[in-house]
């Protein structure tokens, strides 16, 4: 059985086995997938590729678009259209490309005139999309969230989101099982957030690298779902692509009357329900990780430094580089301290603010806004901030915050109460952070510069920073009279959006409706006429022996929003992206180079190689402009100890190679070559890495498939495009096994039924049993 894994499995093994279209010699799988969510951001580049090969969007029905990064969180009053309302040129080229290409390949969109339309991750599960046992893909590090639901949701490149887009598969090989197990009752005033804070300050950003995270134990069971969404949310902060927490009867209840569900008590329902019952992890079956915590150790937990895994609790005070043992984490400790313009030993609470921000596709739910709602009644926010933003995730969030007046109760106290959209989280659009203003915030990254050049963030809960906007400084929100009522305790967790079924016939939609269907015609799909040739395997420049000039990079945890900064997200090409590499390390604040950057020094202008002395190189967003910023620069391989997982990725897709050397000293020798500016030698077919002379410093290792694809110059989409038959064959059972996973279900008007395909009635097997033949790439 392809990809199966005998004897008990993991929630993940099962969902993962359960989409395996085939398997090839070496692990390499086209893995189906069930649900593609797209954005503005990430999605140009890859309807371009489209376009240009003349392919079509295979399944438009399981896709859906939104548009949330760019947007104004301005009042909609007056809205029209996308090209007068966004003011920036480049986001409204980006907000105007995407609804050409909505029109163009017929997709559903929730535009900016849509009650609908939200941050991406929160729209998904709000609308039920996002299903359990489904497999969920976006060009976005955030799909993680999706995994509360038990379903296998990861973030992507934008070269992979046009690989599902044309084909409604992707090439993945099985990640390894981690388990983070939660036991016990938290203790009042402790949210989900801390949870996922508190864990990812125990494991570090790089502790879920190659792996899939299954979140259980008693503490995370009795969370909502909205809970358990911030908790997977967050999976990617701790390396972990995906996510999973196993559905239960908090799952079905949540998922009751959504307008993409099965409909309640239906035949297809009680077929879900039977399915999604059996998604859980069996008895003895095997972690490769196991983390237990305590959930009574847990205490409100807030960021002081620039990663993720740079947490306290509220009561502890600033760290400095003495707390650790660890060189990387020590230098790592100073630069955090400077960068955020802190002392070490100050009390959290000390830490006076400039700005706090609620929002964000980790916590802004309603019941997000419910518990903020309820720690600032009656309140004021302290005078000296210069601002608090309150920011819902969807339309529909925010709507139904206002059926229960809690917009009367932010504005009461002062806040702003805002328009949908990612917001003041990344920063493409207006709302920012001026350069040393800092920030409370519910969001999920505190990168340099994330929420504006030189802004500093600090991470925690909606409860947490609702109660900071009130002190003007960190603060305990335990110290707060009442606090405990503002927490919801599982049972009263049932806070799910009544389904706005009457928008399913009306949507309010800025796109014209006529041309916007959630069908494909009859197995179609949706092609755009080019006069390129279709598909074919070849397409990329070869990769087989590299000799230049490598560069020392003397960092640990260097995060994509480093490596190329939001405002270079803006572009619709893939090209003249190393403008903006490593930009803020780069250039000085007056745009001239920093003459101390390690890429501003001769003979590294020239740089086809980077060395990087620290872990987990590419970690946090999947940005693939990261890849293309280092490409157009020259550089072809990154050579490192570790690499996130999906910046690790996205490289092989540009031809470049990220190379894992995990032997320190074979790394500190390959560091010294480049630190003394001699060239090293990259020796793909052979493996190795060879110093000036040829003299082998490392040897290592490169997945068999992505080595050949490296070698042969092949194009992932075309080599999958000739296995159409293993996928239609996937389809036609899975409409047979799943029929609720058929056609989106929106403008009902344009549907005549579920996608038919003329499929021969297949044996009723789990999916993926059938035996494949090994492909013959
Ligand atoms: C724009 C997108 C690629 C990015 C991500 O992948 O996470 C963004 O959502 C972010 O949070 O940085
Ligand atoms: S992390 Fe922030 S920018 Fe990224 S999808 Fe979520 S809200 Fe948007």
């Amino acid at each position: 059985m392809p990809g199966v894994v005998k004897g008990p499995q993991t929630l993940y093994d099962k969902v993962f086995n359960d989409h395996v279209v085939h398997e090839q010699e070496g692990g390499t799988c086209v893995l189906y997938i069930d649900r593609h969510l797209v954005h503005e951001v990430t999605s140009p580049q890859a309807f371009e590729g489209l376009r240009n090969a003349g392919r079509k969007v295979r399944r438009p029905d399981n896709t859906l678009v939104t548009t949330d990064h760019n947007v104004p969180t301005s009042t909609r009053k007056n809205f029209k259209n996308v090209s007068d309302f966004v003011k920036e040129d480049d986001s409204r080229t980006q907000c105007e490309t995407l609804e050409q290409n909505v029109k163009d390949f017929k997709l559903t969109y929730f535009g900016l005139g849509d009650k609908r339309q939200g941050i991406v991750h929160i729209i998904g599960p709000e609308q039920g999309f996002t299903l359990p046992g489904t497999t969920v893909v976006c060009g976005d590090s955030h799909t993680s969230t999706h995994g509360a639901f038990g379903a296998l949701a990861f973030g992507i490149g934008t070269s992979e989101v046009e690989h599902v887009l044309a084909t409604q598969t992707l090439l993945s090989s099985k990640s390894k099982n981690m388990r983070v197990q939660v036991d016990g009752e938290l203790a009042p005033g402790v949210s989900s957030k801390d949870i996922v804070l508190y864990v990812i300050g125990k494991i570090g950003t790089a502790g879920g690298t190659g792996h899939v995270i299954e979140f259980c134990g008693s503490a995370i069971r009795s969370l909502s779902m909205e809970a358990r969404m911030s908790i997977c949310n967050m999976s990617i902060e701790g390396g972990a692509r995906a996510g999973m927490v196993a559905p239960d009867e908090i799952t079905f209840e949540y998922l009751k009357g959504k307008p993409l569900a099965p409909k309640v008590d239906s035949p297809e329902w009680n077929k879900a329900i039977k399915y999604w019952s059996s998604l859980r992890t069996d008895e003895g079956a095997k972690f490769d990780v196991d983390i237990f915590i305590d959930a009574k150790d847990i205490e409100p937990t807030v960021s002081w430094g620039t990663s993720p895994q740079d947490v306290i609790g509220i009561t502890g005070v600033v760290p400095g580089p003495d707390d650790f043992d660890d060189d990387n984490k020590k230098k790592a400790c100073e630069r955090a301290l400077t960068y955020m313009g802190l002392t070490a030993g100050t009390k959290m609470t000390d830490i006076v603010l400039d700005k706090v921000f609620i929002g964000s596709c980790t916590n802004a739910r309603i019941e997000d806004l419910r518990i903020a709602a309820h720690i600032v009644k009656g309140k004021k926010a302290a005078p000296n901030l210069k601002r608090v933003m309150i920011v819902p995730g969807s339309g529909l969030v925010k709507k139904q915050a206002e059926s229960e007046g809690l917009d009367k109760i932010f504005e009461d106290a002062g806040f702003e109460w805002r328009e949908a959209g990612c917001s003041m989280c990344l920063g493409m659009n207006p709302d920012i952070l001026s350069p040393g203003e800092r920030c409370a915030s519910t969001s999920n990254r505190n990168f340099e510069g994330r929420q504006g050049a030189g802004g500093r963030t600090h991470l925690m809960s909606p409860a947490m920073a609702a109660a900071a906007a009130l002190s003007g400084k960190l603060a305990d929100v335990r110290d707060l009279a009442g606090y405990e009522q503002a927490l919801p305790s599982a049972k009263s967790a049932s806070n799910r959006i009544e389904s706005p079924t009457s928008q399913l016939d009306e949507p309010e939609s800025d796109v014209d409706l006529d041309n916007v269907l959630d069908l494909p015609e009859q197995g179609q799909g949706n092609t755009v006429k080019s006069s390129a040739p279709s598909s074919s395997g070849s397409g990329l420049p070869k990769f087989t022996q590299l000799k230049g000039v490598a560069a020392p990079l003397d960092r640990s945890n260097v995060d994509t929003d480093a490596i190329i900064p939001k405002q270079f997200l803006k572009t619709i090409k893939r090209s003249g992206l190393s403008a903006g590499l490593f930009h803020a390390w780069r250039f000085n604040e007056d745009g001239t180079k920093n003459a101390d950057f390690v890429l501003n020094k001769e003979p590294y202008t020239n740089s086809k190689i980077l060395v990087v002395s620290g872990p987990n190189f590419g970690c946090g967003s999947s940005r693939e402009h990261a890849p293309w910023a280092l490409l157009d620069f020259g550089i072809k391989c990154i050579i490192a100890s570790s690499f996130g997982d999906i910046f690790f990725n996205n490289t092989f897709k540009n031809g470049m190679l990220p190379l894992r050397v995990a032997d320190e000293a074979k790394l500190r020798k390959i560091y010294g070559e480049a630190e003394a500016g001699r060239e090293l030698e990259v020796d793909l077919e052979n493996n190795v890495v060879k110093d000036a002379q040829g003299n082998v410093l490392a040897d290592f290792e490169v997945d068999g498939f992505k080595k050949h694809c490296l070698v042969n110059g092949l194009d992932e989409i075309g080599l999958t495009m000739q296995k159409d038959d293993y996928i239609t064959k996937f389809e036609r059972r899975r409409t047979e096994e799943t029929p609720w996973l058929d056609g989106s279900g929106y403008l009902s008007r344009h549907r005549t039924g579920p996608v038919k395909v003329d499929a021969a009635p297949v044996p009723k097997t789990n999916r993926g049993e059938e035996k494949a033949e090994p492909l013959e790439w």
